[in-house]
């Protein structure tokens, strides 16, 4: 065997994960009001919430035969020497028999950390080198896997448990690969959104994809994928990557983003006549892709498969929780286009399986995100990683809804100069096809405001937005004991576990979704009509990207928000202004909360940097009213502010 073989599993041994099943042990008990969850583990080693699934029917069915089940079981006794820490400010110490963030108790051995201290996915954490460990709220388990002697080490010592995931193999008739949603009654509406493009020369916009030149596959493959015509994101943000330079692009959650770097990166290594070649034991992709969680970075590999089917060009993804060594085979069938979450690609490039020195487009989705606290250290030691062209010798794509001041100066860092950026409507608004409600809560009546929102839905797909991996087990199973199908996912379940989750929801069997931030950005599930903000985010831009999972492409979509002003007090201002800003009624209630009671003539909407645009320019467009023409694009610097 080679370093990276191992043994697998496939996902036909996963266990089940929604609403109850009984796999897990049956000796704990759940004591629902106080979240006191006892032995709330499940299997072995991993202290976590995971038989919870009713695979026999929809709802959960806490009295009879899954007494005992389902919450019970061993959970994980960490033993590595790091710790775990999340920006919950929860911190795990691998010492502490499994009393973990979320508080569960988890009895017997399992999960045992390497350096990593806490380590979800066995092969992604602890590796020495980048210290490893959880880096996060509820994201990547990471390790870049620099030091290849202590991964030989630790795998050699059976120190850490090995990631045998499998997912199962993509259905690959045309049928599936093509399947998707119908676009709203609001689709039409995008092209009254205010657009702007700024930075020296930019490019003109396209109107139709038949001027976009692209080659008959790619046309093809559009066709069928139903797009009839682009979205602004695709009309400005097709041509400028076609021009060659490096873009910043902001547009509303569902308004098409990923097809507008796809489409033209695909284009140019079709008409290049790259193609992939199995006959290397180091792939060099000409594209590299990253985004913040492993759901969203799939999602981006599935466009790009479908988008390149039947031509030579082959998208690969890579990404934390599966078996290193299927993704390796996966890479050295040949890779043009390498899909990955940032502790999986480094530690493939650590590897020596993936070299840089062919890039030529590097993407990052959610940039905003991939550049914070979190995620910035990683992109650093990726540009600057052996091979990687430079900033000048690559073109640098950057998307998101969201690009606080702060990080949109950073993210200069990693563009040429000249980038241009392209901001279609508000930077860092809420989509206004999505219908926000507010609820004034205490903490006590959340749970069963939540209950009667859910009677209210019936069937209809509903996220619920919760703080902590604790709260979305706790809620979960609350919910499932009221009988109310349900599912969750957050980073402390397997990643057999998530994919089930969602794979539950996306197909109805389990229409409400209980989530962390881990589902906040990117995902395009269809159908789901519902947003709940069960618990408020600290942070505006994540509240304006967990409300994006609805009203998607423009559909219209409901996200009601759970106020609760003991907690959420800092929030109000913010949250006014993206009412506001989204031409909704704010409630008279949040208004006072936000501005006490003297109302609001002369505030300053948010101390935050929501509402900001292009930081290359001093002021906001929000601010003046804003100049720009629908679907126009203002001269180099232009002041449309
Ligand atoms: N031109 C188009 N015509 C029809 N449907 C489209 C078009 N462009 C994109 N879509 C569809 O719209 C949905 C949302 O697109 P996408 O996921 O790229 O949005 P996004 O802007 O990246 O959202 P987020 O900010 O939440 O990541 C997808 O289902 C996608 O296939």
């Amino acid at each position: 065997m080679d370093e990276w073989e191992e043994e697998e599993t496939t996902a036909t041994s996963a266990t089940a994960t929604s609403c109850a099943s009984s796999d897990g042990g049956g000796r704990g008990s759940w004591k629902g009001d106080r979240g006191d969850f006892g032995r709330y583990g499940g299997s072995r080693g991993r202290g976590g919430f995971r038989n919870f699934s009713n695979t026999d029917g929809d709802s959960w069915n806490g009295d009879a035969d899954n007494k005992g089940d389902g919450f019970s079981g061993r959970g994980g006794r960490g033993r590595g020497r790091g710790g775990f820490s999340s920006s919950n400010q929860d911190r795990f110490s691998g010492e502490a028999d499994g009393a973990h963030e979320n508080g569960f108790r988890g009895r017997g051995r399992g999960g045992r950390g390497g350096r990593g201290g806490f380590r979800q996915d066995g092969d992604q954490g602890g590796r020495g080198g980048f210290g490893g460990g959880y880096r996060g709220k509820d994201e990547e388990f990471f390790s870049a896997g620099e030091d290849k002697a202590s991964d030989r080490k630790d795998e050699a010592d059976g120190d850490k448990p090995r990631v045998t995931y499998v997912p199962p193999t993509l259905p690959d008739d045309e049928d599936s690969i093509f399947s998707h949603y119908e676009s709203g009654i609001n689709f039409d509406k995008y092209d009254d959104i205010l657009v702007d493009v700024s930075g020296t020369n930019p490019t003109s916009a396209i109107m139709t994809f038949e001027e976009a030149g692209l080659c008959e596959s790619l046309r093809n493959n559009i066709s069928k994928s139903g797009y009839v015509k682009p979205t602004p994101v695709q009309k400005h943000g097709i041509p400028i990557i076609f021009a060659g330079r490096d873009l910043m692009a902001c547009a509303q959650t569902g308004s098409g983003k990923t097809a507008a770097f796809l489409l033209p990166i695909l284009q140019q290594l079709m008409a290049d006549g790259v193609a992939a070649s199995r006959f290397s034991e180091k792939q060099e992709p000409e594209a590299v892709i990253v985004a913040p969680t492993r759901e969203l970075i799939c999602q981006i590999y599935l466009e790009a498969r479908k988008f390149s089917h039947g031509t030579c060009v082959r998208p690969v993804v890579v990404y934390g929780g599966v078996s290193t060594g299927h993704q390796i085979r996966e890479i050295l069938k040949g890779c043009n286009l390498l899909c990955g979450t940032p502790g999986r690609l480094l530690d493939m490039i650590g590897r020596g399986k993936v070299g840089l020195s062919k890039v030529r487009y590097l993407v990052l989705d959610e940039a905003d995100r991939m550049l914070d606290m979190g995620f910035e250290p990683d992109m650093r030691r990726l540009v600057g990683a052996y091979e990687m062209p430079s900033k000048d010798n690559r073109q640098t794509l950057m998307f998101s809804a969201t690009y606080p001041e702060d990080i949109q100066r950073m993210a200069a860092d990693f563009l040429k100069t000249d980038y241009l950026f392209l901001a279609v409507g508000i930077v860092g608004g809420a989509c206004s096809d999505v219908e926000q409600t507010f609820i004034q809560v205490t903490k006590f009546s959340k749970r069963e405001q939540l209950l009667d929102l859910l009677k209210t839905t019936g069937k209809e797909r509903t996220m619920v937005f919760v703080e902590t991996k604790r709260q979305a087990d706790f809620i979960a199973a609350f919910l499932c004991q009221e009988k109310v199908p349900t599912t969750s996912i957050h980073g402390d379940r397997e990643q057999r576990e998530r994919e089930l989750a969602l794979a539950d929801f996306r197909s109805g069997k389990c229409p409400v979704l209980v989530a962390t931030s881990v589902a906040a950005r990117g995902l395009d599930i269809p159908d789901v009509q519902h947003v709940v903000n069960f618990d408020l985010p600290k942070d505006i831009d994540e509240y304006v990207h967990r409300i994006g999972r609805t009203g998607r492409c423009g559909n219209l979509g409901r996200a009601v928000a759970f106020f609760d002003p003991q907690v959420d007090g800092d929030l109000a201002r913010s949250l006014v202004t993206v009412l506001s800003k989204a031409q909704q009624e704010v409630p008279a209630w949040l208004e006072e909360s936000a501005f006490g009671t003297h109302g609001t003539s002369g505030f300053n909407p948010s101390k935050k940097t929501f509402g900001a645009t292009d930081s290359r320019k001093m002021t906001s467009f929000q601010d003046q009213g804003g100049v720009s023409q629908p679907g126009s694009q203002s001269a180099a610097d232009d002041d449309w502010e």
